[in-house]
C-alpha cells in the first residue's frame, strides 16, 4: 500500500516536471518550491552527507572542465562511451569511469547505460565557456577564501569584518594589498573573474525595466543639451551608460562615465558618452547632474567610507539631483540563497557586505542623505534602485 502511495507520489512529481513552465519567472518560482520541499523531506543520512560533501561537486566539475568533458559531451549528437572519451581527453579509462559516474550521480552528465554518456540539461549549462569560467573562478579564487572563514572569524573573535585589508582572502593567499588590486595582476584569475561577473545575473531583469529613468530624473524643469543627465561614478567600462542610451535613445543632455584612468582607457565604444577619469574619494567634478549612479561601489566598503564617497557626490548635487544606488537590498526576512551567498562571498574576499533596507539608512544617514524611495528590479537577488536625496 505504501509502495503504490509514494509511486503514485512519484508520477505525480513527474507529470509536474513534464508541464514545468516555459516562461523562466515561473519555472525558477517552481523550481524554488520544489527544492524547499526536497530539503523539507531530507532525512538525516542525505543531510550530513550532502552537506559535508558539498565542496566536492565544485572539485570535480574543475576536473570536467580541464578534460572538457562537459563540452565533448555538449557537442556530441549521439551518447559517448568510455573508448571515445579516452581519445578525445587522454585520460585513463578507469579514471575517466570514476569521474563520469561521480558526474552522474549529481545530474552533471546523464548515464545512457553501462559506461555510456550524454549530455543532460545540466551539462549544457556548464560547457558554456563563461560558466565554465565561473566554475574556476569559484573553485581557485572564492573556494580558498571560503575554506579560511571559520578560522578567520574565531580568530577575530567574531566581528564582522570590515577590512578590506584584513580579509579572508587575503589570509587564503597571503597577500597584504586588497583583492581588487592583487587580481589585475593574475591574468588568468582576472578574466576568470571578469567572465562570470559577466554571467552571474544573466536572465535577470535590468534596472530601466521596472525604474522609469525620464519620469523619475528628466521632468521638472528644462533639460539641454549641456545638462548632465546621467554620471555613472565608478562605472567601470561603461555597460550602464551604454543600456541607459539603448533605452533612451533621444535623451537630452550629458551622459557621463567615470572611473579610474586605466578602466576608463578600456571603456566600451559608447557614442554619446563622456568619458572623465575621476577618483570618487575626491570631489565631484559634475556639478548640479540629474542622476549620479552608482552601482555596486558601496557594498565593497564599511559604512565610514561609504558615507566619505557620498559626501563628495552631495556637495555637487543641487535641487534637481538624485543619487540613484544600485545595489542588493536584502529583505528583512525570507532572503534567497543566491542573495545570501552573494553576501558571504563579500564578507569572504573584500570583508564587505549586502545591506537590508535598514542598513542603508545607517550609512546615508551618516552622509546626510535619506531614501526616497527603493524600486526593486530583481525580486530574487533584490537588485534595486534607491532614490536617495539630502535630508
Ligand atoms: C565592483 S566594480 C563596479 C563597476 C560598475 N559600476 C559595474 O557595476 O559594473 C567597482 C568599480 O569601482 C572602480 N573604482 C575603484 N576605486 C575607484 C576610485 N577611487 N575612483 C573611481 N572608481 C573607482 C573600479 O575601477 C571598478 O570599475
Amino acid at each position: 500500500m505504501a509502495t503504490t502511495n509514494v509511486e503514485t507520489q512519484i508520477a505525480q512529481l513527474q507529470s509536474i516536471l513534464q508541464n514545468a513552465p516555459k516562461d523562466p519567472a515561473s519555472r525558477q518560482k517552481l523550481y524554488d518550491a520544489v527544492s524547499d520541499m526536497a530539503l523539507k523531506l531530507e532525512g538525516s543520512g542525505d543531510t550530513m552527507q550532502r552537506v559535508c560533501y558539498l565542496p566536492l561537486q565544485l572539485s570535480v566539475a574543475n576536473i570536467a572542465v580541464d578534460l572538457g568533458l562537459f563540452d565533448i559531451l555538449a557537442n556530441s549528437t549521439s551518447p559517448l562511451g568510455l573508448d571515445d572519451l579516452q581519445k578525445k581527453t587522454g585520460a585513463d579509462q578507469v579514471l575517466l569511469r570514476r569521474v563520469l559516474r561521480y558526474l552522474a550521480s549529481v545530474n552533471m552528465v546523464e548515464e545512457t547505460g553501462a559506461d555510456t554518456f550524454k549530455a543532460s540539461n545540466i551539462t549544457q549549462t556548464l560547457s558554456r565557456p563563461l560558466i565554465a569560467a565561473g566554475l574556476r573562478h569559484n573553485f581557485n579564487m572564492c573556494a580558498p577564501a571560503f575554506q579560511e572563514l571559520p578560522k578567520f572569524l574565531k580568530d577575530t573573535k567574531y566581528q564582522n569584518p570590515y577590512d578590506v585589508m584584513n580579509s579572508p582572502f587575503q589570509r587564503a593567499f597571503q597577500i597584504d594589498e586588497p583583492p581588487f588590486l592583487w587580481v589585475l595582476k593574475h591574468p588568468y584569475h582576472l578574466e576568470n573573474a571578469n567572465k562570470w561577473m559577466s554571467v552571474q545575473r544573466e536572465g535577470s531583469n535590468e534596472w530601466p525595466d521596472a525604474f522609469n529613468f525620464e519620469a523619475e530624473c528628466c521632468a521638472g524643469s528644462k533639460i539641454t543639451p549641456e545638462t548632465p543627465v546621467f554620471v555613472d561614478v565608478g562605472g567601470g567600462i561603461g555597460h550602464q551608460c551604454q543600456l541607459l542610451k539603448d533605452r533612451y535613445p533621444n535623451i537630452q543632455g550629458r551622459v557621463i562615465l567615470q572611473d579610474q584612468p586605466p578602466m576608463v582607457a578600456q571603456a566600451l565604444p559608447l557614442p554619446g558618452v563622456e568619458k572623465m577619469a575621476h577618483d570618487f574619494w575626491t570631489p565631484e567634478p559634475v556639478k548640479g547632474a540629474r542622476a549620479y549612479y552608482m552601482r555596486n561601489i558601496l557594498h565593497d566598503y564599511p559604512d565610514e567610507a561609504g558615507a566619505k564617497i557620498l559626501r563628495q557626490l552631495v556637495d555637487a548635487m543641487d535641487k534637481d539631483s538624485v543619487i540613484l544606488i544600485d545595489e542588493m537590498v536584502l529583505p528583512t526576512t525570507g532572503t534567497h540563497w543566491r542573495a545570501a551567498q552573494l553576501d558571504f562571498t563579500m564578507m569572504s574576499a573584500m570583508a564587505a557586505m549586502e545591506r537590508t533596507e535598514q542598513q542603508w539608512k545607517e550609512l546615508l544617514d551618516k552622509a546626510g542623505l535619506k531614501i526616497k524611495k527603493v524600486v526593486v528590479y530583481n525580486e530574487q537577488l533584490r537588485d534595486s534602485i534607491i532614490v536617495v536625496v539630502p535630508k
